[in-house]
């Protein structure tokens, strides 16, 4: 289904992503995991072709992704649909005429000017927000909204495009854990039920073994490790992050934990430090 065969990325002489090949047969939720500049964001944005490849290939169902030009390439970008740390909403317009943007790339451009939306998209738009559990702030505008909810509407943004793949930067990273949670259980869900392909970034080892059912980890641009969740153990992220036997799993977690044990590892961490 997804075929990934030595893609490289140079930026001048640094090598963001050195050679990365995996495939992938079915539909799945895979996160990519890694330090920050490893090079997670440049191999999802060559994938929906905001970033050009320097060498290697990259096929989806068969067709040669790096190599589409013109109408070809926005199809498959509309195929493949991003979302960002950031959300990128239009933070004064309404939450429906955010989700119905991304409509866009498959309506006339006449509509598109005159901000027209044909009543089906809005029902689906309205549709897709509550099965998000966000429609009852439709009507407000995108900077009320708190990050987590925000976030979905972006994801209902997505899927207005119907997209085969979600591409997720660091989808949580600006998110509070019970807020991350909601926000991945969502991407979850949409995998599950509608069977499209979540490739997320991720910053915590956590995050990828609960909601994943495959972690690639990238180290300096490589591909390092590509397993299960149960095969990411404590010493495989250590590897990954090129961390010391200090390393920390806490370091990397967004797990709802319960306050008495967060109070108690402070305390003994605490002690350790005097
Ligand atoms: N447009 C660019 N021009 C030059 N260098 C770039 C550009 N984009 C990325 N890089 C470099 O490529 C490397 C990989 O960056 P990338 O953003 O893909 O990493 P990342 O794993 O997503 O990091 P983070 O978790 O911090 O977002 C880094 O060294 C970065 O500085």
């Amino acid at each position: 289904m997804l075929v990934v065969d030595k893609l490289t990325r140079r930026f001048g002489a640094n090598t963001a992503v050195d050679s990365a090949s995996f495939s992938v047969d079915r539909p799945m939720m895979i996160g990519i995991i890694g330090a920050s500049g490893a090079g997670k964001s440049t191999f999802l944005r060559m994938m929906n072709r905001l970033t050009d490849a320097s060498e290697g290939v990259l096929r989806f169902e068969g067709r040669d992704v790096l190599t589409l030009k013109g109408r070809d390439k926005r199809r498959w970008q509309s195929n493949c649909a991003m979302i960002f740390q950031q959300f990128n909403l239009v933070p004064r317009m309404d939450v429906v005429s955010n989700v119905l943007h991304g409509a866009l790339a498959r309506r006339p451009v006449i509509g598109t000017l005159f901000n027209l939306y044909p009543r089906d998209d809005i029902h689906r738009a309205i549709d897709i927000l509550d099965r998000l559990g966000i429609a009852g702030h439709a009507a407000k505008r995108a900077e009320a909204l708190s990050g987590g909810q925000q976030q979905r509407v972006a994801i209902a943004r997505a899927l207005m495009q119907d997209p085969k793949v979600i591409l997720a930067d660091e989808p949580i990273a600006s998110l509070d854990p019970m807020n991350a949670q909601i926000v991945m259980e969502a991407l979850r869900r949409i995998h599950d039920e509608d069977g499209r392909m979540v490739i997320a970034n991720l910053h915590t080892l956590d995050t990828a073994r609960r909601y994943c059912d495959r972690v690639i980890g990238m180290r300096l641009g490589r591909i390092v490790f590509d397993g299960t969740p149960e095969q990411l153990t404590t010493g495989v992220a250590r590897d990954i992050y090129g961390a010391g036997a200090d390393f920390s799993e806490d370091a990397t977690s967004t797990e709802i934990r319960d306050p008495a044990a967060v109070a108690r590892t402070e305390i003994r961490q605490a002690r350790v430090s005097v």
